[in-house]
């Protein structure tokens, strides 16, 4: 009998469903959200509940202490039971804890160090290729990410071009994409509709999920089974083989599309912010010299340099904590991967139903005007207090990254790539807009799309 929590008003049978955009929702949540003076709002896609948490304190009373209740994920028949990807656990409900271990055993804060070498040799490779080819920035960042998930999953050493497993996964992961756009399919509405058979007249989904399938099967066989030829202990291999295999396939699906996204971000941000630019650069001369790329090694005496010089904490901010604000403010809402809860809650005295999506609204944290003042403007001073970082002020890392049991188990991993990535690339380039025949500058295009797993 209690209330829901508040929202925009809903219509008959269809609810919220034409007030919610195609594009950009997060910032549809956070105005209804300031609107309505609360920070969990309800809303009603055609029969879909849709609950939004738009602050730390009830995303923490939910997602981590309630993480029993609150880790679940939708269904997602198209993609999970027709496409094949049941290995891959980011889309399946709080099961296959063994993957989920296996993740954390090889990407925790002390073993992920371990993939130092790789992500520093795919980031000194990715200069080299901006070096002789300016002009296809994201390409480079895609074949960096695919490349160094190929080797940390399988010890796979890819080749420079048309890599046939990255072409294999890349199709694999766009297919994936498109699947699982919401209302693309009309069996994840009515799962039911798995059991009609591929010749029946409108069964065309089955059709393509058929010949999808084989791709993923792809790309979950062909590098594990290449591993598997290269491994001399392989009675140790076939002991686990469906778990690691499940695990090494996944990272693909849930890293590259990430990194690449971040990377592609931090390129605009530094066209658009050639002033912090030039401080992190200046800083990085002085910390390690012009003419040296940085290492890890330098990672721990640069907040030590920082803590002494305003420009070094730029540099330490810049790289790890404010760029992750705009990359992850643009990019970093994986509208594919909300909560899922199964059974009816209750939460300051409003009815959480069971069958909710729970969605936390990272774009609405990251932009909370009373942590992070002016929050639409690059700032990297903001995180300073007297030319030190400022602990009062929250890293965006604790919302960037997903939320209580379901975070992303590979975040030091990837914080740790894009940090080496952007702090070579600041070392070796100036980064400007390209000019065209007669000398003038060309601002990027771009568009963020915000369909799929990832913007
Ligand atoms: C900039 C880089 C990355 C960002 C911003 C990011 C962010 C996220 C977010 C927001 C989630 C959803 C958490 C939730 O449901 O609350 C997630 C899940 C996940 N991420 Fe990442 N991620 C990144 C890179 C990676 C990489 C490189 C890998 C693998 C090598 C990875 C593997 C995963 C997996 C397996 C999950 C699913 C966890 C689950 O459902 O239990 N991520 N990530």
């Amino acid at each position: 009998k209690l209330p829901l929590p508040p929202g925009p008003k809903k219509l008959p049978l269809v609810g919220n469903l034409l007030d919610i955009p195609r594009e950009r929702q997060w910032e549809a949540y956070h105005k209804w959200s300031e609107e309505l003076n609360s920070d969990i709002i309800h809303l009603d896609a055609a029969g879909t509940s849709i609950v939004v948490l738009s602050s730390m304190e009830a995303i923490r009373d939910l997602f981590e202490q309630r993480s029993s209740l609150y880790s679940g994920r939708l269904r997602l028949p198209m993609v999970v039971e027709l496409m094949g990807w049941d290995f891959a656990f980011p889309f399946i409900t709080y099961g296959k804890r063994s993957h989920r271990r296996l993740f954390h055993e090889t990407f925790n804060r002390s073993a992920a160090k371990q993939f130092h070498p790789q992500e520093t040799a795919a980031v000194h490779e990715v200069l080299r290729r901006f070096l002789q080819n300016p002009h296809d920035i994201m390409g480079h960042f895609r074949h960096m990410a695919g490349a160094l998930i190929m080797d940390i999953a399988y010890g796979i050493k890819v080749l420079p071009s048309d890599d046939p497993y990255i072409q294999m996964v890349e199709q694999a992961v766009h297919n994936l994409s498109n699947a699982s756009i919401p209302g693309a399919f009309l069996v994840d509405i009515f799962p039911a509709l798995k059991y009609v058979p591929s010749w029946f007249p409108g069964a065309g989904f089955k059709r393509k999920a058929k010949e999808w399938r084989k791709g993923v099967r792809e790309v979950l066989e062909k590098p594990f089974q290449e591993t598997k030829r290269n491994i001399v202990r392989q009675s140790c291999l076939n002991q686990f083989k469906s778990l690691i295999k499940g695990v090494a396939a996944t990272m693909y699906s849930a890293g590259a599309d990430t990194t690449v996204s971040a990377l592609g971000t931090f390129v605009l941000a530094m066209l658009a912010n050639p002033e912090a630019q030039r401080k992190a650069q200046d800083e990085i001369d002085s910390v390690i010299g012009p003419g040296n790329l940085p290492d890890f090694a330098d990672e721990p005496s640069l907040p030590y340099v920082a803590a002494r010089s305003f420009d070094g904490e730029m540099l330490h901010l810049l790289v790890r904590l404010n760029l992750k604000i705009r990359i992850i403010n643009i990019h970093g809402n994986f509208i594919a991967f909300p909560h899922y809860i199964t059974v009816d809650d209750e939460y300051r005295g409003y009815r959480i139903p069971a069958g909710s999506l729970v969605i936390g609204n990272t774009w609405a944290i990251l932009h909370d005007k009373e942590v992070y003042a002016d929050p639409h403007t690059f700032n990297p001073e903001r995180f300073l207090l007297d030319g030190k970082l400022d602990p009062a002020v929250r890293d965006p890392e604790t919302a960037a990254f997903g939320f209580g049991r379901r975070i992303c188990p590979a975040r030091h991993m990837a914080s740790a790539s894009i940090w080496i990535a952007v702090a070579s690339m600041l070392a070796a380039f100036d980064i400007k807009n390209a000019v065209d025949e007669d000398g003038k500058e060309v601002k990027p295009s771009f568009e963020y799309s915000s369909t799929g797993v990832v913007s």
